[in-house]
């Protein structure tokens, strides 16, 4: 399964069942190190989500040794945002392979063309984004101490990561934003707190979710 290439007949069986699953999408946005992947962890183990991290889907595409692995390398090696195709055929195969039909999509999309492709290729509108706004100094301390051993998690990498986030993904937040779908979430808080508010919103009003 390692390759990247656009089959399109392919494409088009994926995008068939996709429509069949109608599935439940909420994209997880906010800037790098602002917790996006800790708090999916948490909705996961309390709200039946499956955790799509896009970044983590293109780590282990590189390391499955596919043909695109060395673009999608130097372009996370310099903090830029991956071809739409490329990232949107990892997302259709694992939500498909994953049998579930409740989606965490985690860090997409990122800019647009993401944004403008997902919709155009599978349909899908998002319930509603979340949003992890958090200051720069916050986020660069955690990327700094993340210690994953991520070779964007470096301070050179780390500012033009900054820089395309406010450039190019927050543009997308601002879109959602103007139709009423973003939940804002001050992530600058310790974890259970901003898990609180979190959960505030995936847990149904009267009842409990612990
Ligand atoms: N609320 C928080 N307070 C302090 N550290 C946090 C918080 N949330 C996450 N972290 C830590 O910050 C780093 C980045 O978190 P992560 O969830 O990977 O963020 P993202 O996916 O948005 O880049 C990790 O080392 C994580 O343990
Ligand atoms: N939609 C996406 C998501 C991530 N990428 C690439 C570019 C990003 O800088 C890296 C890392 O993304 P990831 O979401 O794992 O990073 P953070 O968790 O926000 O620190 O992956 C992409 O090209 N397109
Ligand atoms: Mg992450």
């Amino acid at each position: 399964m390692g390759t990247v290439v656009v089959d399109a007949a392919a494409k088009k069986e994926a995008n068939g069942s996709l429509a069949d699953l109608n599935p439940t999408v909420v994209f997880v946005l906010g800037g790098p190190g602002s917790g996006k992947g800790t708090q999916c962890a948490n909705v996961v183990q309390h709200f039946g989500y499956t955790h799509l991290s896009a970044g983590d889907l293109l780590r282990a595409e590189i390391k499955s040794g596919s043909e695109n692995g060395t673009m999608i390398s130097n372009m996370i090696k310099e903090g830029k945002i991956v071809p739409s195709e490329v990232t949107i055929k990892l997302l259709q195969q694992a939500m498909l392979e994953s049998g579930n039909d409740k989606f965490l999509i985690d860090g997409f999309p990122r800019n647009e063309e993401n944004r403008a492709a997902f919709e155009a290729v599978t349909k899908i509108e998002p319930s509603f984004v979340l949003f992890f706004d958090c200051s720069e100094e916050e986020m660069e301390r955690r990327l700094l101490g993340r210690n994953q051993g991520r070779e964007d998690d470096n301070i050179e990498t780390i500012r033009k990561r900054f820089n395309v986030f406010l450039e190019s993904s927050l543009p997308v937040i601002e879109y959602y934003n103007s139709k009423g779908k973003v939940r804002k979430i001050d992530a600058g808080r310790p974890v259970e707190e901003v898990y609180e508010s979190v959960k505030a919103i995936f847990a149904p009003k009267n009842e409990k979710a612990d």
